[in-house]
């Protein structure tokens, strides 16, 4: 099914060509961004059925997952930055101060240039075509890497993109590791990565030796903190279905539960009754369950089966060959299980029983940051303590995966789950230098500017004070200290009259 990769030798000539691409300053006409955000919906929206296709041979993607999580949501991003790039990259003015008012301060939105992203298998459209849109969006020339392990949708992403995308704008490189080590060797406008923490190392090593900016999109292990006020009917059914979509391999599924000891055996209960109404008797015959990658990440799944010492309630069968992990439910599990020693990426549910809400919140704070954080409670209070005492890239209540599309949020992580964002906006801003301009009237130096130039005195350096003042709020239980008082009637009438003056003369010099 798969196609040859990309020659390494070829590579220098494929950055050339969206370097050529960036210089031409086509990119930098938002209608031009415009017009390509169009061509990539079309791409998605044309070759649905190739996608679901393709998504099946790689994943056993069931044909709602494809559709439903992975080719709307990439939809939702291209419409999402179509409908506001114009809004995005206006020049915005800063609030209003004084002192800088007359120097016309403006950010300016500028591409950063020829940009590299790097795509993981797990979600091959949504990561690399999700953070494409931001990136055209943004006016950048773009080089696309997606990943080799789901190599029938990396070949049609290789197919398609010249087809409706400019080659001098958006261009695909395929293949594994070397092609992706020759790929950072140069410096890039900016890398995004998404993918293991294991790999993200060697992405910011070589990144740091071109000084290219990187956004790392990780995983890790995803919590999920089952409180008693929950209604352990409707946690049952969300975070089953979200451990078993795509076989669990989303950076965002639930990883572990910890469940308040006091709901235990009812929450078990509703497990296991939402498992045979999902799965039926014999899960591997099932038409709604997603296959691992491959016949390895099958067997690392495996072996984390073999070890663990928590007593397995539900499944525990595993297919290396057929790439089948049945979904398994495995409870008693110690902080220190082989379930626990690493990201699972499988459908494969661990639980710890906790005696409280404090002691899950300690321990979800004794590890690394993760990319989510999940609490099912009814009790606001228990939520808001959930949110207010941990750190996670993002935080949801009742409900599991979803929230990576939700319109307007930032998606990232913190910590080892990742740095910087890539959807809406927050991508766009991603693949957007925010260029700080000035345009400063030559009258000011009439004014208090002019006191900067040597020789420095005495006297202007009390009348630099006067105009460049601060005020500290003052500390708790004393007064305000200010460095000096502002003669602001004074320092407003000055400049007025220079810039009256300034504007008269040139009236009078044009007439
Ligand atoms: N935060 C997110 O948005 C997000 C989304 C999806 C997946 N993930 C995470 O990604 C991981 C699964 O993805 P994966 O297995 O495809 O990741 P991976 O790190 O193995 O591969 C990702 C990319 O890196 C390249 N690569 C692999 N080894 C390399 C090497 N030695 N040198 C240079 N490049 C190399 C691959 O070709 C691929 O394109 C999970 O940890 C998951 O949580 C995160
Ligand atoms: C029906 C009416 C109404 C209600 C409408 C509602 C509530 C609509 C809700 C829609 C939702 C929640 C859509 C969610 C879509 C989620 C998607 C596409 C998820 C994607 C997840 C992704 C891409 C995850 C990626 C993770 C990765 C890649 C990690 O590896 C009303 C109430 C409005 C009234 C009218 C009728």
């Amino acid at each position: 099914m798969s196609s040859s990769s990309t020659p390494v030798e070829e590579i220098s000539k494929i950055r050339e060509a969206l370097v050529k691409g960036f210089a031409s300053g086509k990119t930098k006409n938002v209608q031009y961004r415009k017009e390509q955000l169009i061509h990539l919906g079309y791409l998605l929206h044309e070759n649905r059925d190739r996608f679901v296709e393709t998504l099946a041979t790689d994943l056993g993607r069931p044909t709602l997952e494809a559709d439903f999580l992975e080719i709307n949501g990439t939809i939702s991003e291209v419409q999402e930055a179509y409908k506001n790039v114009e809004k995005w990259s206006k020049p915005e003015s800063p609030p209003f101060t004084l002192n800088w008012f007359f120097m016309r301060p403006k950010i300016r939105r500028e591409p950063k240039g020829v940009v590299l992203i790097i795509g993981p298998f797990n979600f091959p459209l949504w990561c690399l075509l999700g953070p494409l849109a931001g990136a055209i969006a943004a006016g950048n020339t773009v080089a696309l890497k997606p990943s080799e392990m789901s190599s029938a949708t990396a070949d049609l992403i290789a197919e398609l993109i010249p087809k409706y995308l400019d080659p001098e704008v958006v261009s695909v490189v395929k293949g594994g590791i070397p092609q992706t080590s020759k790929l950072i060797e140069y410096p890039w406008g900016h890398i995004c990565y998404t993918g293991s923490q294991r790999v993200a190392k060697i992405i910011g090593t070589a990144a740091a030796q071109s000084l290219t900016p990187v956004t790392f999109e990780l995983g890790g292990k995803s919590p999920v903190i089952v409180d008693k006020s929950a209604d352990l009917k409707l946690a049952a059914r969300r975070i089953l279905w979200g451990k078993c979509a795509n076989a669990g391999q989303i950076c965002v599924a639930p990883d572990y539960l910890l469940v308040l000891r006091e709901v235990e055996e009812p929450f078990i209960k509703e497990l296991r009754a939402v498992y045979n109404s999902y799965f039926g008797a014999n899960p591997a015959k099932s038409d709604s369950l997603s296959r691992i990658i491959s016949p390895q990440h099958a067997a690392r799944i495996k072996k984390l089966v073999d070890e663990t010492k928590g007593n397995i309630i539900t499944g525990g069968e595993v297919d290396v060959d057929q790439r089948y992990v049945a979904p398994t439910i495995v409870r008693d599990v110690a902080n220190d299980d082989s379930l626990m020693s690493e990201e699972i990426f499988g459908p494969v549910l661990p639980i710890i029983p906790v005696d409280s809400v404090d002691e899950a919140i300690k321990f979800i704070n004794s590890r690394d940051h993760p990319l989510v954080l999940y609490i099912f409670a009814q009790d606001r209070k228990v939520k808001e303590k959930v949110f207010a005492s941990t750190n996670s890239g993002g935080a949801v209540a009742n409900d599991v995966v979803l929230h990576p599309a939700a319109a307007g949020l930032p998606f990232g992580g913190v910590g080892a789950s990742g740095s910087g964002y890539t959807t809406g906006k927050w991508g766009f801003n991603t693949f957007t230098h925010f260029r700080a301009t000035l345009d400063v009237p030559g009258w000011l130096d009439k004014i208090a500017l002019s006191h900067r130039f040597p020789p420095y005195t005495d006297k202007k350096l009390a009348d630099l004070k006067k105009v460049v003042s601060y005020k500290l709020p003052p500390r708790p239980g004393t007064h305000a200290v200010t460095a000096s008082k502002r003669r602001w009637g004074l320092w407003t009438l000055l400049a007025l009259l220079a810039a009256v003056g300034a504007l008269l003369k040139k009236r009078l010099g044009s007439s």
